[in-house]
């Protein structure tokens, strides 16, 4: 597999390398999800990271954040080399969200963000069990600084509900607001638009944007494409474990590697010019299909009243050797029109009465049981978000 280098702006090339991963490799017994990659984030970036389902996105987060000991490989952030234990990474400087949200679903909205917190407090146990001034001190600016991440997120408003009432987009950028409780250099975000609608969707763009511009880097999973290439400085394609391509959006989307990888087609050899000279011929065909369709339009309409004649006495069928004594004209036309229509008047009313009718009114009454079922589900579908935010606090390591 070969690797497109990057293309990114001088600005992202200039700027102090933050994040450095070399050679990650991943292996469970036999499948090798992340085969070698090397990926650099640095200051003021975002980057992307994308890829088919199963490729080794995941994979490569928990590679990064010591959640996995990578089988080979090592990352190094602002210049050390990072231990593979996720508190130590944490303290390092890189937060995280995850794919399926980790929420302490019965604490507050505040709560879960000063858990975030607990990294950056310096008060030790006997201090906390004491309650010391030291520690009422801590509290205090930790209180103070969760809330100003709440503002930041939107969430300032909902700082005592309980997190396991919020909807489910607010869950997400709660997530967020838990990770930069740390006080991080460099975020991950895992699908941070996953289950969002549009509108959400564009909220959290602006707040990556709003992260960003408060110095901290983003690295960030998503499917989303439109969100991934309006957001990132530089996009990595990753593809059964290995990254195919890397670079600026305009790179990536023009890369037909990238496409077959999404269509699932093979993407080494050269498929491109064959298959784009295939298309451009079946463009063609079709193009002068329509032209000629076009132009035998235009001849029909030159004949149009005789061919109004025409069908005005084929609508008299099916009789069409009466029909071919009759002179072709505007009266007969008119006379074998309103036979039809005589013919249709008197076969109504029998058609009205027929027994299909009283089947469609069985299948009316039959239609309303179902949708008592129908509400049913919805009473469930209500009730998911707070049992995935339940689902969260288990250890799931994806
Ligand atoms: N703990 C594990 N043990 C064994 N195999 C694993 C483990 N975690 C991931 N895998 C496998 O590694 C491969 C990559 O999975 P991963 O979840 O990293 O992909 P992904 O790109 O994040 O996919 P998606 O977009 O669907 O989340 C998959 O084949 C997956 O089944």
């Amino acid at each position: 597999m070969t690797t497109t280098t990057e293309n990114g702006a001088t600005k992202a090339t200039t700027a102090a390398t933050v994040l450095d991963a070399s050679g990650v490799t991943m292996r469970f017994g036999g499948l090798t999800a992340v085969r070698g990659v090397d990926l650099t984030v640095r200051e003021g970036e975002i980057v992307g990271l994308i890829g088919p389902n199963g490729a080794g996105k995941t994979t490569f987060f928990n590679c990064l954040t010591g959640l996995y000991v990578p089988t080979e490989g090592q990352v190094s952030y602002k210049g050390t080399v990072l231990p593979p234990k996720p508190h130590l990474v944490t303290q390092a400087g890189i937060a995280r969200t995850f794919q399926n949200i980790r929420l302490f679903s019965n604490m507050t909205v505040l709560e879960n963000v000063l858990v975030g917190r607990h990294t950056r407090t310096k008060e030790g146990l006997w201090s906390a069990l004491l309650r010391g001034p030291g520690f009422k001190k801590a509290e205090a600016a930790s209180r103070e600084r969760a809330m100003e991440l709440l503002e930041f997120v939107g969430l300032a408003s909902k700082a005592d509900h309980l997190a396991r009432n919020l909807p489910y987009g607010e869950q997400r950028k709660l997530e967020i607001a838990r990770a930069l409780a740390s006080d991080p250099g460099l975020l991950l975000l895992d699908e941070p638009t996953a289950g969002m609608n549009q509108a959400e969707t564009r909220t959290t763009e602006e707040l990556v944007f709003a992260i960003r511009d408060r110095g901290i880097a983003v690295l960030v999973i998503e499917h989303d494409m439109k969100f991934i290439f309006k957001l990132c400085d530089r996009v990595a394609v990753l593809v059964q474990g290995e990254k195919l391509v890397e670079g600026t959006a305009e790179v990536v989307q023009g890369d037909e590697r990238v496409v077959a990888a999404y269509l699932g087609t093979p993407f080494e050899g050269a498929p491109g010019a064959e298959e784009l000279a295939e298309v451009e011929a079946a463009e063609a065909h079709a193009e002068a299909a329509a032209e000629a369709e076009a132009a035998a339009e235009v001849a029909a309409e030159a004949e149009a009243p005789a061919e109004a004649d025409t069908e005005a006495a084929a609508d008299t069928e099916p009789e069409p050797e009466a029909a071919a004594d009759t002179e072709p004209g505007p009266k007969a036309a008119a006379d074998a029109e309103a036979e039809r229509e005589t013919t249709a008047d008197a076969e109504a009313p029998a058609a009205a009465e027929t027994p299909a009718d009283e089947d469609a009114t069985e299948a009316d009454a039959e239609a309303t049981e179902p949708e008592a079922g129908t509400e049913a589900a919805d009473d469930t579908d209500d009730a998911a978000p707070a049992a995935d935010a339940d689902s969260t606090t288990e250890g799931d390591s994806k």
